[in-house]
């Protein structure tokens, strides 16, 4: 990203309000009844997210205007880059819309961890990825 080691240390100062949080997910068979949505597609508001899947499959991310399914690799753990990521680096990272399909007949287990920044940071498109005026594209308060 071009930016010196550690710099995002000063967004993750204060422990306690920046809130990362873990969930162990289950997601139930899909059935005739209920469909096959395991989460609606959304893009994740946080910073990042470490998602650890089993071998069942059903995460899918939107690629132009295609749902792709992102395969289960044996030892490895998908990054999910957050809207806060999205908005400091004026959206060179993008944040991938993405969604769970549950399959019939099979329970899915995924382990999220989610990076936050502290409660009191101002978050808007860091110098580093804005035009010559400076001017974000999008401006959030958190
Ligand atoms: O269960 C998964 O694989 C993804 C979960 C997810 O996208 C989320 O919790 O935001
Ligand atoms: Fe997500």
């Amino acid at each position: 990203m071009g930016l010196p080691p550690g710099f995002f240390r000063k967004y993750t100062a204060d422990s306690d309000s920046s809130f990362h949080f873990f969930a162990a997910l289950h997601y139930f068979p899909a059935t005739e009844e209920d469909g096959s949505v395991g989460l609606s597609k959304h893009e994740d508001g946080k910073a990042l997210t470490f998602v650890l899947q089993d071998t069942v499959g059903g995460l899918e991310v939107l690629k132009d205007g295609e749902w792709v399914s992102v395969e289960p690799i044996n030892g490895t753990i998908i990054i999910n880059i957050g809207d806060l990521i999205q908005v400091l680096t004026n959206k060179k990272l993008k944040s991938a819309t993405h969604r769970v399909v549950r399959k019939p007949g099979m329970h899915r287990h995924s382990m999220i961890y989610v990076v936050n920044v502290d409660a009191d940071k101002w978050i808007e498109p860091l110098p580093e990825f804005t035009d010559k005026v400076g001017k974000p594209l999008v401006q959030v308060g958190l």
